[in-house]
């Protein structure tokens, strides 16, 4: 398994990537939750540019079959997407995944499919997605982390820079920010606090 930057950040536009692209981040995530099928693929089309020209590394979120056409290298499915996803095809398009996992029953089934990294989540309580499962809490993390074998861990849900360390301490090896970075009152400044802890 490659071993993958710790800092990832849920970015919400094109604007985002552009920024994120800018200031050095390695992995981020293009999560867009509203929009036109068009205007979306756009969005991607975009953002897969502006990646490819810097170098990040670009995880689609939700949106698969645009992410194969689109010529992308990642994409995030939950539990939900993973019902109608074809991830035969995204496999056959030598795409990476990464799967959301809330449940000992859903990393099971995450596992089945050889992700290429699982996602636990919400660690500590979020603002940001309004989820039927409460804080998971950091002894989860070291519990995931046994299972997972080489495979990385993701973990997500109001995340701070302040509390990387103990997460980190807890054995993940990725760390997904929304809110932390999009609700600061400078979000480039929180992105170049962030990279000079984990570059
Ligand atoms: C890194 C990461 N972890 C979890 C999620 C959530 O995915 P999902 O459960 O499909 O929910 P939405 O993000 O689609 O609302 C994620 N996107 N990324
Ligand atoms: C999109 C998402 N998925 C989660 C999960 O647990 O699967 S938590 C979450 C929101 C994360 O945002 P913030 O960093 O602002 O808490
Ligand atoms: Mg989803």
């Amino acid at each position: 398994m490659m071993s993958l930057p710790i800092f990832y950040p849920l970015l919400d536009s094109v604007e985002g990537v552009e920024l994120a692209a800018r200031l050095g981040v390695r992995f981020a995530q293009l999560r867009i939750k509203s929009g036109g099928h068009e205007t979306i693929r756009d969005n991607i089309r975009q953002s897969l540019a502006i990646a490819r020209e810097a170098n990040m590394m670009l995880v689609i979120n939700d949106h698969w079959q645009l992410a194969i056409e689109e010529g992308a290298d990642w994409v995030h499915l939950g539990q939900e997407d993973l019902i109608q996803a074809d991830v035969n095809a995204l496999r056959r398009a030598g795409i990476s995944l990464g799967i959301s996992t809330h449940s000992q029953e859903e990393l099971e089934r995450a596992l089945l499919l050889n992700p290429d990294y699982i996602a636990l989540g919400p660690i500590y309580p979020t603002q940001t997605k309004s989820l039927t499962w409460s804080a998971q809490g950091l002894g989860r993390i070291s519990e995931w982390k046994a299972q997972l074998g080489q495979i990385p861990l993701c973990v997500i849900g109001g995340i701070t820079l302040e509390r990387s360390s103990a997460v980190l301490a807890s054995g993940a090896d990725i760390i997904a920010v929304v809110s932390d970075v999009s609700l600061h009152p400078d979000p480039s400044e929180r992105i170049r606090e962030w990279l000079s802890c984990y570059c």
